[in-house]
């Protein structure tokens, strides 16, 4: 009989919020699929393996059918071994006031350690999604520090910023749900100087696609507001929970891996932060969010042509200029 193909799945800073609200719909079946068995691979750090232990517990306690195995570790050599997918959530989160590449100094050399465990021990198909925090930049250093894994394997997560902007955009136009909005496009980084962009996005209504201009009929919200709530939507939330977004970005982790195993649907973008080819005169090799479409091999392929005006090249400029800025200090702190 043929052995049974088991997808193993690694997900780091396991014992964290985060990961409290993504293993679940993991180990389920709603990213993978709801008849492809899985195995956990949970990485934290000692002082969290009691409390790990407590997670690993609550995941038996489920009795999912198709869980097949849940490893808890706090050796990287042990976590990244033959892994397909790697969730790399671990790292430390910001606090009210901090801006996330301020977490530069703390978390880029955990993206380093990482980056030479994929490299040494995972799959050299590993799909890598970097979630921790500033995440472009540390999904940067982990593909740097992992140079047999292609580029392509790499990415961040972005998807909450979409799906936030998706959300505003619903919430603006009568009858409109966030799934009825697409094309909405998250530019650069996953900080307040990303750039939520609507000019392409469309709302489908009443089996009709109108411009998302054309159904807010508000110009002014739509470069003003809408822009500065999406940037600022982490923050909101920390001020608010005191603690930053998890069921949020669990859920957005869900979404962005889900499309990369399985490809978007046919005329549908997501954005994710990818290795910038030099598309619309971005700095190649930087991890930009930029829209892909995803096919059912796996490969994302940035969606290029779209007209770029002087509002949308200003804003596209200056979230590079501070992805450039944080590459410096991440490479100067990860030097020896
Ligand atoms: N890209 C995005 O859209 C988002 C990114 N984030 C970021 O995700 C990260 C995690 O957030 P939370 O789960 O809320 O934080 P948390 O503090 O609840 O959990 C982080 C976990 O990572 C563990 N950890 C620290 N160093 C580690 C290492 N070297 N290896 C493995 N595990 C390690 C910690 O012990 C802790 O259990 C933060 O950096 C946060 O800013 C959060 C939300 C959205
Ligand atoms: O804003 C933060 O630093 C918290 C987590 C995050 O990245 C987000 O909510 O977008």
């Amino acid at each position: 009989m043929a052995s049974e193909e088991v997808i193993t799945v690694l997900v780091t800073g396991a014992a964290g919020q985060i990961a409290y609200s993504l293993l679940l719909p993991i180990a389920k079946g709603d990213v993978f699929g709801r008849d492809k068995p899985v195995k956990l691979v949970l990485l934290d750090i000692t002082p969290m393996m009691a409390v790990l232990n407590g997670v690993v517990m609550e995941l038996t306690d489920c009795a999912l059918p198709l869980l097949r195995e849940v490893v808890a570790t706090d050796d990287e050599s042990v976590a990244f071994k033959d892994v397909d997918v790697a969730l790399l959530v671990g790292a430390m989160p910001r606090r009210e006031g901090m801006e996330r590449k301020d977490l530069l100094a703390a978390n880029v050399k955990i993206f380093k350690s990482q980056g030479l465990a994929l490299d040494k021990f995972a799959k050299k198909t590993v799909k890598v999604v970097v979630v921790g925090n500033p995440a472009n930049t540390n999904c940067f250093v982990c593909a740097k520090f992992a140079p047999s894994i292609p580029r392509e394997n790499f990415s961040c997560l972005t998807r909450l910023d979409q799906s936030r902007a998706q959300a505003q955009i619903a919430a603006r136009v009568e009858g409109v749900a966030a799934q009825d909005v697409s094309r909405v496009v998250i530019w650069g980084n996953h900080s307040s100087t990303q750039y939520p962009d609507v000019r392409h996005a469309v709302i489908s209504k009443d089996g009709q696609q109108i411009g998302v201009q054309d159904a807010v009929k508000d110009d002014s919200w739509l470069k003003n507001e809408f822009i500065k709530t999406v940037q600022t939507r982490g923050a909101a939330v920390i001020k608010a929970r005191k603690l930053s977004s998890a069921m949020s970005a669990a859920n957005a982790i869900c979404d962005h891996m889900r499309d990369w195993w399985h490809g978007t649907p046919e005329g549908k973008w997501v954005s994710m932060g990818v290795s910038s080819s030099g598309a619309y005169g971005i700095e190649p090799e930087l991890i930009y969010s930029f829209p892909v479409t995803i096919d059912k091999g796996r490969n994302w392929k940035i969606v290029e042509g779209l007209p770029i005006d002087d509002f949308s090249r200003d804003k596209m400029d200056k979230t590079m200029k501070e992805l450039q800025e944080e590459r410096s200090t991440a490479l100067e702190t990860v030097k020896d």
